[in-house]
């Protein structure tokens, strides 16, 4: 459980409960599965919002993926605040009701269940990152485009950012991967756009995170200048900086790589608050914090979703 205080958080127990209760309160636009187990065997929850959300329509399919990392606990409430919002305010927010009418929006709460439960195990913190798989995998070091091609992850299991001992050897990643297969239907990726939420350091960032390189034989200058201009828009509406991934640092096997370079998906990443200050301290938020910096992403978040329709 989190520590005193930070009960604004949702262990993975009380996140399956808010989950259930949202799909019995809003049957007609939610529905309510999972992409498969973790590694420990919890359900990796996948909740689709759209009107006739038992069907699956001719429209843009979006998907934001949220705790990748264990510790980034305030990704999850992201997730859960776009499940809440898209779901509650359905109806009565123009914005929010045109959205659901015309896009299918999938939302994947945390991809990382055990590593988030280690974390919080007997009330303290741990500085957890990884899956929980022997020593830990770093699932953003582990899909399976450009796997450990360029020193941008590590082969130690013992280093924060092991790749594991091949591409989707973590289930985790490979239950998210084979959900975003299963979503080519007739040829055709059904998924435009995805948000992958970290934090921190308040950033948008865009693939590729392989190489330095802006645009190659898998990215058209022109495609990269559509991710520059999304990802200035993003920023510009929560005050985030936008930049492409590798400017951070080289980071290889991550879940934007694949998402664009297999799937031609439009995939970026928040990090989200704080800023900065360094050490553990900013992966751990009071709970006060959740509230506003989630809500500081609801625009960014329309503006994805709507994204997803503007096909090039
Ligand atoms: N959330 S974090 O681990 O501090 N940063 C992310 C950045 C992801 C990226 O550069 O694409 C990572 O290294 O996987
Ligand atoms: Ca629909
Ligand atoms: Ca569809
Ligand atoms: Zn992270």
């Amino acid at each position: 459980e989190f520590p005193a205080g930070d009960e604004g958080y949702h262990t993975y127990g009380e996140l399956t409960e808010v989950l259930r209760n949202t799909a019995d309160e809003h049957g007609e636009i939610v529905s309510l599965s999972d992409v498969g187990s973790s590694y420990e065997g919890r359900s990796l929850h996948l909740v689709k919002i759209s009107d006739n959300a038992g069907q699956d329509e001719d429209e843009p399919e979006v998907l934001f993926t949220c705790n990748q990392h264990a510790r980034e606990h305030l990704t999850t409430e992201m997730c859960l605040r776009i499940v809440e919002r898209f779901t509650d305010e359905y109806g009565s927010d123009p914005t929010v009701t045109e959205l659901v009418d015309t896009r299918e929006i999938y939302v994947i709460p945390t991809v990382n269940p055990d590593g988030a439960e280690y974390d919080i195990e007997n009330g303290r913190y741990k500085g957890w990152r990884k899956n929980r798989q022997g020593n830990g995998t770093d699932l953003n070091r582990n899909w399976g485009y450009q796997w450990g091609c360029c020193g941008g992850s590590s082969g130690s299991p013992y280093s924060e950012t092991y790749r594991g001992p091949s591409a989707f050897s973590a289930p985790e990643t490979r239950a998210v991967a084979s959900f975003v297969e299963s979503r080519v239907v007739g040829g055709t990726q059904q998924i435009k756009a995805h948000l992958d939420f970290h934090s921190y350091s308040e950033l948008v960032l865009w693939p590729y995170g392989y190489t330095y390189d802006d645009a190659n034989d898998t990215m058209t200058p022109e495609e990269a200048r559509r991710f520059q201009e999304v990802g200035e828009r993003l920023a510009a509406s929560n005050g985030y900086t936008p930049q492409q991934s590798s400017d951070l640092y080289i980071t290889d096997g991550s879940i934007n790589d694949w998402m664009w370079a297999e799937h031609d998906i439009l995939s970026l990443t928040f990090e989200m608050y704080p800023a900065g200050g360094g050490g553990l301290d900013g992966f751990y938020p009071p709970d006060e914090r959740i509230e506003p910096e989630t809500q500081r992403n609801d625009e960014a978040v329309e503006i994805l979703v709507a994204e997803a329709g503007n096909q090039v």
